[in-house]
């Protein structure tokens, strides 16, 4: 697993559009080494912003949509176009306005699909197994990047601190009782977090300063689950200067000052 490092921006604002420009590099990159690339979305307020700076800059167009495979880290259990679904936020901001594959939109399920949220975790994992390759040694695949929003009790995706699903080898799971509504969610867990070769930690505000710290201490991630997402090659932790209030001098890199 990969050392975290720290980049610091003005607010969040700049670092929603910095977050953005990163990603359509890596696409570009990755797509343009290995044919097609793979992003896990999430949800949450500077996830969602990223996602509209992208929309917003031209340079969207230097990224092959057709050839983009669209996960998601996490999920509220909730039917298909409500305004609180991680999708419907990805899919107003993004997803409706570049022209993606359909069948490369891997959605996790509502309930108005008729599943409950275990047979939805369960038809999600299935879907990941069936795009793992043999190279990837797992039952998901090797996802590119991984957007995680961290929320100011440390959560990401919907890993909440102290729950069962932490515990979990699966790669996906159902949630019940979550802190923060909805109480039901789908969630990848730290393994299938963990498989990612490059993992993005995306906060913004004061109140996600004290998290951020404990995320990039030696802190157990059962207690604090953003210290548990790690990537393969690579972690970041990109976050606007009051987020990263409470970080140990020296270890943020000041890119926007
Ligand atoms: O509920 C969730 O919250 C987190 C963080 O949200 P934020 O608004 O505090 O940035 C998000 O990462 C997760 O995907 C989502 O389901």
């Amino acid at each position: 697993m990969s050392v975290p490092h720290v980049v610091v921006h003005r607010d969040a604002d700049v670092l929603a559009k910095a977050v953005a420009a990163r990603i359509i590099t890596r696409l570009v990159d990755v797509q343009s080494a290995k044919g097609h690339a793979s992003i896990v979305l999430t949800g949450g307020t500077v996830g969602i912003a990223t996602l509209a700076a992208i929309a917003d800059t031209p340079a969207r167009d230097a990224v092959d949509w057709r050839r983009l495979d669209v996960w998601w880290g996490d999920e509220r259990f909730l039917p298909g176009g409500d305004p609180e679904r991680n999708e419907t936020g990805a899919r107003k901001a993004l997803l409706d306005h570049v022209d993606l594959d359909p069948a490369r939109v891997h959605v996790m399920r509502g309930p108005d699909s008729g599943m409950t949220a275990e047979e939805s975790a369960d038809s999600y994992a299935a879907e990941l197994r069936a795009a793992a390759q043999p190279e990837d040694h797992g039952p998901a695949p090797t996802f590119d990047v991984m957007l995680l929003g961290m929320g100011p009790d440390s959560h990401v995706a919907s890993l909440f601190p102290g729950m069962p699903a932490l515990y979990d080898t699966r790669p996906v799971v159902a949630v019940h009782g979550a802190p923060k509504p909805p109480p039901t969610r789908i969630s990848l867990t730290l393994p299938a977090i963990r498989a990612s070769r490059e993992v993005w930690v995306v906060a913004a505000g004061e109140e996600k300063a004290g998290a951020v710290r404990l995320a990039l201490s030696d802190s157990g991630p059962v207690q604090v689950p953003a210290a548990g997402a790690r990537g393969r090659s690579r972690t970041l932790f990109l976050l606007d200067r009051a987020s990263a209030a409470k970080i140990p001098a020296g270890l943020g890199r000041i890119a926007s000052p």
